[in-house]
Parts: structure tokens; C-alpha cells; sequence
């Protein structure tokens, strides 16, 4: 459903995000520079959902910034629609590992504040807000809070808050990594519904950073692992399993398990190193 939002529709065969030879240094309080992505290549096609899987450290939240526009990179060059990133844009939706929401407002005001911002009527953002709020089961729940919640039901605030807006691109931090396994894997199912899958021609364009692999495997079309810190693209895997998916379901799935053996064998060198290096600094 598009609500008159300011979706920006590349032309066909352009990828919705698209990192060529992007590369960010950080300057440390020390003045000591820190690389935290190197030369990484890129390509989210539209309606695509891609989840990225890395060693603790390597770059995949700066991956993330330089795609929102929070953070420039330092060599090459991220494209949204084909166009260069230049700052936040409005068809950009974020889920991070803490939840984003106004503490001292309702849970439907939270819902609308999007839209509101965005410039829609009080009325028009309420309807919006409320219909959002009922696809995630929280219907009864408009009036609490966010601290009246469980951090599941919290959980799902921010994802009407996100898909409220509409969004061309959903950029996606470990949005569910401090929930309990149950919780976890509801949501990826109910984050599955709400996005509406691949080739649907409306689904969004996600990027999802996540520690887990079973979880990146029972989400995305392709998987691709970063190296250890600075991060660059490793490999990219094809995930061939059919939609819709239960992530439930799914894991117990022979192609799965063949999936999830090979990815880890690629990510799990990288665990490697990176643990090593933590060893050698401590040693
Ligand atoms: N603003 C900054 N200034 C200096 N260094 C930074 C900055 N932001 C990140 N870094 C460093 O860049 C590296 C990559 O950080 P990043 O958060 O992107 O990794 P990550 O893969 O998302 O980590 P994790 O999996 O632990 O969440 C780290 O070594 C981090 O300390």
C-alpha cells in the first residue's frame, strides 16, 4: 500500500542500493585512523532482502550508516535509486537493536509520529497508524506506554513505526537480538509478512544485519558474508529457499542445513580470525 509517500522507483535494472569500492576510515580520539570498511561491493535489488552476516566488530553497522546517509564513505561510492546518497532520505526505513520509541508517548502517537513528520493531516496519520498497529496485533494496545510493554510487543511498535512510512528501504541492525529465541523467531516470521516477499513488485528493499546465521538464512534471498574488521564482501550466497517461509519450519529443511554448513564454513573463518586478533591484543 502506498500511502502518497515519496517512493523513489529507480528505472528497471537499477539497484535499489548499490556500494562500489566504498571504503570508511574513522578518525579515533587517539588521531589514529581505524578502517572500518574497506573497498566493499554491493548490490540490493529492488524488493530484495539481503542479510548480512559478519564477525563481532567487522564494519557491518558502519555498512549500515553509509547506506542511510548518517555517515559518508571516505573512498568510493553508495548509491540509493542509482543516485548518490547525500544525507537521510525520507524513503529510508531503520529498525535498530533498541527500540527508537518517545518513552513519554502513547504507542499510537509513536505510530504516527512518521507520517506526522512526513506531513500527513492528524487524521490521515491516526488512520494509518491504527490500521499499522492492528497488523501487528497491537490494536488494543494504542493507548499504553512503551514502558507498559514487553519488549516483544515493544518490538512490534517498531516495526508498524517503520512500515508505516511506506518504506523504499529498510535498514535492519540486530533488530531482534535481544529478545528471548521464541519472541526472536515470531518476529522474523511477522517481519516476513508485514515486508510481503520478493517479486511482490511493492516489498521493500531490506538490508538486515544480524550475528545469527540461521536467522539470516530463514530471512533473506541472499546471504553475504563480511570478512573480519575492515569489512569487505567475502562471498555471497543465493538462499533457494521457496517463499513464504516459517523460520520455524524452514531450519529443519535438508537445503537448509546444506545452506547453513556451507555459509559457516565461509563465516566461520572469519570468526576465527577476528578471535585470534582479540587473543593476541589480551596476550
Ligand atoms: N565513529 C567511530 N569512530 C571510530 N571507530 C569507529 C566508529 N564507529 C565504528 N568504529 C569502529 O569500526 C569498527 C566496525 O564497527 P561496526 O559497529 O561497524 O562493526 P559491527 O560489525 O557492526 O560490530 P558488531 O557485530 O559487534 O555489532 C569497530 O572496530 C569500531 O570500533
Amino acid at each position: 500500500m502506498n500511502h502518497g509517500s515519496t517512493h523513489h522507483t529507480p528505472p528497471d535494472g537499477v539497484p535499489a542500493i548499490e556500494l562500489r569500492g566504498a571504503s570508511k576510515t574513522f578518525r579515533t580520539p587517539s588521531g589514529v585512523p581505524h578502517t572500518a570498511v574497506r573497498d566493499l561491493d554491493l548490490a540490493v535489488a529492488r524488493g530484495e532482502f539481503v542479510a548480512v552476516v559478519g564477525p563481532t566488530g567487522c564494519g557491518k553497522s558502519t555498512t549500515l550508516t553509509l547506506v542511510s546517509g548518517l555517515e559518508e564513505p571516505t573512498e568510493g561510492e553508495v548509491l540509493v535509486g542509482g543516485e548518490p546518497v547525500g544525507g537521510i532520505r525520507p524513503e529510508v526505513g531503520f529498525v535498530f537493536q533498541q527500540d527508537a520509541v518517545f518513552p513519554w508517548r502513547t504507542v499510537l502517537s509513536n505510530v504516527m509520529a512518521g507520517p506526522r513528520f512526513r506531513g500527513a493531516p492528524k487524521a490521515e496519520a491516526r488512520e494509518r497508524a491504527r490500521d499499522w498497529l492492528a497488523r501487528v496485533g497491537l490494536a488494543a494496545f494504542a493507548d499504553r506506554y512503551p514502558h507498559q510493554l514487553s519488549g516483544g510487543q515493544r518490538k512490534r511498535v517498531a516495526l508498524a513505526q517503520t512500515f508505516v512510512n511506506d518504506p523504499a528501504i529498510l535498514l535492519m541492525d540486530e533488530p531482534f537480538s535481544a529478545l528471548d529465541v521464541q519472541t526472536r523467531a515470531l518476529m522474523s516470521d511477522e517481519l516476513l509478512e508485514l515486508w510481503g516477499g520478493a517479486g511482490t513488485g511493492t516489498a521493500a528493499s531490506v538490508v538486515f544485519v544480524t550475528h545469527d546465521l540461521e536467522e539470516a538464512i530463514a530471512l533473506a534471498d541472499k546471504v553475504v558474508v563480511m570478512t573480519a574488521g575492515p569489512a569487505t564482501v567475502k562471498q555471497v550466497f543465493p538462499v533457494d529457499l521457496p517463499r513464504p517461509r516459517k523460520v520455524e519450519d524452514v531450519r529443519l529443511q535438508p537445503r537448509f542445513v546444506d545452506l547453513y554448513r556451507e555459509i559457516w564454513s565461509c563465516l566461520g573463518e572469519e570468526v576465527r580470525i577476528t578471535r585470534e586478533r582479540g587473543a593476541a591484543r589480551v596476550a
